[in-house]
């Protein structure tokens, strides 16, 4: 098992993906599922323009979270402070219907002596946003994808996302927001960094 696989299991081999065949032919089931006549000229290039999205929408399966993490600076002048980008706007998709995830990821980090560039850190949540999650997994893998990576001396992250499927569909409350939170290192031990970390995120 290669080392991608082994530490991000959800991440799919290409040679375990069907053909591009295969994956239209599932979207014209569903079509017929839905009671719609996928020859309908309408339709006839739904099934090539969903897959071919999909391969968007799921682009964080084909990525590497320490691919992006990999480059730090040192030269920061001693600054050992928190870090802290917040409301990274994110899209995902809920393992369990398959259907939008819309929320803001606010990550945070105290330094030790190394820092990340601060795209980077939304770019991590690009990649765990574009896989089918849970909003506690994907909370959780942007935490410890730093942690791992930097080493700092703690790690933030606080998730709040609509769920689409409690919205549109099932239970249909529209405007719930979900509050997801997960503290390493310093933030888990000092009380006072945890406090600040949530104060400076509420903060406008
Ligand atoms: N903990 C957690 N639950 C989620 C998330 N996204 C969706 N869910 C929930 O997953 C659950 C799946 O419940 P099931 O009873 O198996 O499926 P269901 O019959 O479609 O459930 P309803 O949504 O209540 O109609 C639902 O309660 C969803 O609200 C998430 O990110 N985290
Ligand atoms: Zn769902």
């Amino acid at each position: 098992m290669d080392a991608i696989v082994k530490n991000f299991p959800q991440t799919n081999r290409d040679s375990d993906r069907p053909s591009q065949q295969e994956a239209e032919e599932a979207v014209r089931v569903l079509l017929r599922w839905a009671g719609e006549n996928p020859t309908r000229e309408g339709l006839i290039e739904t099934p090539a323009r969903v897959v071919k999205s999909y391969r968007e929408l799921f682009a964080g399966y084909d990525m590497a979270p320490e691919d992006v993490l990999g480059r730090t600076f040192e030269e920061v002048a001693g600054y050992d402070d928190m870090v802290l980008v917040k409301d990274i706007p994110f899209f995902s998709h809920c393992e369990h219907h398959v259907v939008p995830i819309i929320g803001k990821a606010h990550v945070a980090y105290m330094p030790d002596g190394r820092v990340l560039g601060l795209s980077k850190i939304a770019r991590v949540v690009e990649i765990y946003g574009r896989r089918l999650q849970t909003q506690e997994t994907m909370t959780a893998q942007i935490a410890r994808a730093i942690d791992d990576t930097l080493n700092p001396r703690g790690v933030a992250v606080m998730i709040e996302a609509e769920h689409m499927c409690m919205a549109m569909r099932g239970v249909q409350k529209q405007g719930s927001t979900t509050l997801t939170t997960t503290f390493t290192g310093t933030f888990k031990t000092e009380p006072a960094d945890q406090a600040r970390f949530m104060t400076m995120v509420r903060s406008r």
